[in-house]
């Protein structure tokens, strides 16, 4: 199976391109894996999109490319709606012109948080930012387009590459006496390496349609950031707060965590639970 990542040095591209080759050796199952970076394939460009992929001729296009800052996202409209949307269109296309299965991933953000208990694939998605709304436009592209597709709505990522909420409350956690977090908003974090665990699963069982993929449990910010600490053994006077005193362009959901169940009964693996997963994180790449 060839298989072509898009957006290969983004956080989840980067973790992919390095976590398959190694899944696929284990697992005694040959994949080619072939990167695009964004220099190598700008997926606003539909032209550009179909002769890029066109030259690898890939059975499955995992398509991690985005513009995903949630913030800068709200003042360039035109932008998130080009890439998160109309990109996610292209790459569609492409797939379906050339046969090719396409992995769509895609966001928590899609849902409006009013839910008190997690979103399962069914909810009905009511973005409340530019980004999720982008998001969920290219959701709706690719379902439309292409029927060979899967759409992996993934929440809260945090990997070795590229900085991420992890990495933003150490170095806070270094640089202040006092760190103030959100207490009133909850998700599922999510390690990258676990995920792309997930989607080998995705890929080698050939799942379609639309999943939900997080690591088991859910947290508030501020639950998060109090394990961040405790787990790296940094004294910080830890500050609780709520979200309306956290100033910042974007509106995002109260309660974004996944139900994964759908995913689980699928492949019958359970993500560990998001505590597990933050230790080995923190043990393998920052407290070495
Ligand atoms: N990070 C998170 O917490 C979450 C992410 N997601 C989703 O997961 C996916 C991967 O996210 P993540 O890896 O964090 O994102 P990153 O921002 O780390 O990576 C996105 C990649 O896409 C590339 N890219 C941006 N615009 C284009 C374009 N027009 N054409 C081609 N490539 C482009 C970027 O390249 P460059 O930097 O050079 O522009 C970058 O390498 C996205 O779909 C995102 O929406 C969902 C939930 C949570
Ligand atoms: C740095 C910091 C963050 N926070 C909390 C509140 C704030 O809304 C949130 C912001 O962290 P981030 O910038 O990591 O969050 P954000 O960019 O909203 O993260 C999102 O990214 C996109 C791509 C997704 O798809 C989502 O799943 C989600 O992961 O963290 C604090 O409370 N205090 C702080 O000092």
């Amino acid at each position: 199976m060839k298989i072509l990542i898009i957006g290969s040095n983004g956080a989840l591209g980067w973790e992919l391109r390095n976590g398959l080759p190694h899944l696929s050796e284990t697992e005694k199952q040959p994949l080619s894996v072939i990167c695009a970076s964004h220099s190598q394939i700008e997926i606003t460009n539909a032209s550009n999109t179909f002769e890029a992929i066109a030259r690898t001729m890939p059975d499955v296009i995992i398509n991690c490319a985005a513009f995903t800052d949630v913030d800068a996202c709200e003042t360039n409209i035109g932008k998130a709606y080009a890439v998160n949307a109309d990109g996610a269109k292209n790459v569609a296309l492409a797939g379906k012109n050339l046969h090719a299965r396409v992995i769509h991933i895609s966001t928590d953000y899609v849902f409006d948080g009013a839910k008190n208990t997690p979103y399962n694939e069914t909810d009905l998605p009511r973005p409340l930012s530019v980004y999720g709304r982008s998001k969920r436009a290219g959701e709706e592209a690719v379902q439309e387009i292409n029927g060979n597709y899967t759409i992996i709505r993934i929440s809260r990522l945090y990997g070795q590459h590229k900085s991420n909420f992890v990495t933003k409350i150490l170095h806070l956690g270094l640089e202040k006496h006092v760190v103030s977090v959100v207490t009133d908003q909850f998700g599922s974090p999510t390690y990258a390496a676990d995920l792309v665990h997930a989607l080998w699963y995705v890929l080698s069982l050939d799942l379609h349609g639309i999943y939900h993929i997080a690591n088991d449990g859910i947290c508030s910010w501020y639950e998060w950031a109090r394990e961040i600490f405790r787990l790296s053994n940094i004294q910080v006077s830890l500050q609780s707060i709520k979200a309306e005193d956290f100033k910042r362009a974007a509106t995002v959901p109260q309660n974004s965590s996944l139900n994964c169940t759908k995913f689980v009964q699928a492949t019958g693996h359970k993500m560990r639970p998001w505590q597990e997963a933050l230790e080995d994180y923190l043990k393998k790449y920052v407290l070495r």
